[in-house]
């Protein structure tokens, strides 16, 4: 699970601290000789592509192994269009082409992976083969016939006397390339904050969270992702155009798997969930290989060339000793210090459950479609969760009882699109919908609380209810009023009031909030009164009841009482079947429910 939590200062303090050391950074490099500051353009360079590893991985949750290939693709698309076109024009033309061409690979690469459904440990290999690939490739391009307009690729030598960025009469070289150098990194950092504090870099950070909550609240899991890893290509790519303006050529060695892992090493010793930390992993970690390539003992240098065997060390001592990196690591550390721990989430705090439907405006959205399952089967091998179930769903309350393992749970992913059904259909309203993805049924209104809380936990309380209340007509300014509405009535307003750090309890009656303020037509509640006390198990029963006058809900539970006073229908499940469909008392009439709950045989 990624954390996307990273400061302990808040946005304001951390932009100002950011901002900070941009000048003392300005300032102190006044005094750097030529071959310091030329190093330590290169250290913020390497920081920036970090940066987009850091935003793609510690944010995205997205290993990007072959984050390089993205970096390496626009130094030499800027390398050749500054070789075909001089001047100002040709820089610019160039860090177009450059950044585009990075985004370009990293879109079409992060549709295949996210549209083909390559997920986790198989990304970053995919990523990486990727980047070996391109690698091969340019080096295999040497001959003269490789050649882009005027100029060639170069193959296994690289592409030499690349053109430095150029504006007016002024190339860009020292002091004046290490300004811009930092300060693009620092709008690159400012930008990807603010992103992230927008609707769209919210819903990014939630899909990572919590894919299933985030699709299950109608957000496209695998758009938000590409349209995030397109952007982590781009800021790559911005690296990419520095680099080659700065080394003036770029070689195959950008593509090997050297420069890839050690972008990971930097990321990790930074703090892959901290922006910050990026930098300060890079940074830190060239300045070390960079001084003791240079650390002489009696006119030998016994450690030059032995950099990644550093390396290795660094990663090991960082593993075992600060997992988390030196900036979160540092964070915790002084929050520790100030004592400014977490709210006690240790005792339960009690919600009047009765007033929940009042906290949800009456539906405007028109009649709720019939939900209907046609002949539902869901087989997993020889295991036949679901068998041939005939469901029609109206307006109102019905309850879905059944013993361990009938199939209820199997039966509510088939209905909200979270498995494919072996065979039979669903239909809503007049629309089949058996085989629509479930963020596509929960923006025709289909809501789901699932049966272990499924929230997003490193998000406040207040960011859940914004992402569901925004789910609903994607008004930013509307779903802020609500969440903080309705974190106000549950008492957690506070951005360290993390979902995930609250009791079972909370959690659930957070989810049930959620799906509620998604305004969906069809409720569907697994277990809603687990975890919670018998004072809220009755007023959840009133509220049931209540939601049902306007909405179809219907309600797993294995609790009897509680669904006896939802006064619903209720069908009960046996082995994935339709047992018997009816009242409670219909159900509690009949020996063979008794037999059944009593695990006896039943013919
Ligand atoms: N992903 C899966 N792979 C294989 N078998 C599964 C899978 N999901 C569920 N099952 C099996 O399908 C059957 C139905 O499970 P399901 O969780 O739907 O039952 P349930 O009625 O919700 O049970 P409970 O009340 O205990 O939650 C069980 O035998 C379960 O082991």
């Amino acid at each position: 699970m990624s954390g996307v939590r990273s400061c302990f200062l808040g946005t304001r303090g951390n932009l100002l601290l950011v901002a900070f050391t941009t000048v003392v950074v300005l300032l102190v490099a006044q005094a750097f000789d030529y071959s310091l500051l030329d190093r330590a353009t290169s250290w913020v360079i390497y920081g920036l592509l970090a940066l987009s590893m850091s935003f793609v991985w510690g944010k995205l949750g997205i290993f990007s192994f072959g984050q390089t290939a993205f970096f390496a693709v626009s130094a030499y698309g800027y390398g050749i269009t500054v070789g075909n076109i001089g001047g100002t024009a040709g820089s610019l033309v160039g860090i177009v082409v450059g950044i585009g061409a990075a985004t370009l690979v990293a879109t079409l690469l992060g549709y295949c992976m996210f549209y083909g459904g390559i997920t986790d440990l198989f990304v970053a290999i995919v990523t990486m083969a990727m980047t070996l690939i391109l690698g091969i490739m340019v080096t295999s391009m040497s001959g003269p016939q490789w050649k882009v307009g005027d100029v060639p690729i170069g193959g296994y030598n690289g592409m030499a006397g690349i053109r430095p960025l150029e504006f007016g009469t002024e190339m860009l070289s020292g002091y004046t390339l290490f300004v811009v150098v930092v300060l693009v990194a620092l709008a690159a950092y400012v930008a990807i904050r603010v992103l992230l504090s927008r609707p769209l870099g919210r819903i990014v950070l939630a899909t990572a969270d919590n894919e299933t909550r985030a699709e299950l609240l109608g957000f496209d899991v695998r758009a938000y992702r590409l349209i995030g890893f397109a952007i982590g290509g781009a800021v790559a790519g911005v690296a990419g155009v520095l680099f080659a303006s700065w080394q003036q050529i770029v070689t195959p060695d950008l593509f090997a798997l050297s420069l890839a892992g050690s972008v990971a090493i930097w990321v990790l010793v930074g703090g892959r969930t901290s922006l910050g930390g990026a930098f300060v992993g890079a940074v830190l970690i060239n300045a070390i290989n960079s001084y003791s390539d240079r650390l002489t003992i009696g006119g030998s240098a016994p450690l030059a060339g032995h950099g990644p065997i550093a390396l290795g060390v660094i990663l090991i001592v960082f593993v075992l000793v600060l997992p988390n990196g030196l900036v979160p690591g540092a964070g915790s550390l002084v929050k520790r210090l100030l004592n400014r721990a977490g709210p006690d989430v240790s005792d339960q705090p009690s919600y009047d459950l009765k007033a929940l439907p009042g906290l949800f405006p009456r539906r405007t959205e028109g009649p709720v479609p019939q939900l209907r399952a046609a002949a539902v089967s869901k087989h997993f091998g020889g295991v036949r969760a679901v068998e041939h179930v005939d469901l029609s769903l109206d307006r109102g309350v019905r309850s879905l009882i059944g013993p361990n393992g009938a199939g209820k749970s199997t039966f509510f992913a088939v209905l909200t699109g979270r498995l494919a059904p072996t065979s039979g259909r669903v239909h809503l309203g007049e629309r089949d919908v058996t085989r629509m993805r479930p963020y596509k049924r929960a923006r025709l209104g289909v809501g789901l609380k699932m049966q272990a809380p499924c929230v997003f936990p490193t998000l406040s309380v207040q960011e859940n209810i914004w992402l569901a209340a925004y789910s609903a007509d994607r008004n930013a300014a509307r779903a802020t009023a609500r969440s903080r509405e309705l974190s106000g009535w549950l008492g957690l307003t506070l951005p360290a009031d993390l979902a995930g750090a609250q009791s079972h309890g909370t959690q659930q009656v957070l989810e049930v909030m959620m799906v509620l303020a998604a305004r969906p037509g069809v409720v569907l509640l697994d277990e809603p009164a687990a975890g919670m006390t018998s004072n809220e198990t009755a007023a959840l029963a009133d509220a049931i009841r209540d939601l049902g006058r306007e909405r179809t809900v219907v309600v797993v539970e294995h609790d009897m009482e509680f669904v006896e006073s939802l006064e619903s229908d209720v069908t009960l499940l046996v082995e994935g079947s339709v047992f018997l469909e009816g009242s409670m008392e219909d159900l509690r009439a009949d020996q063979r429910v008794l037999d059944i709950y009593l695990g006896r045989a039943v013919s």
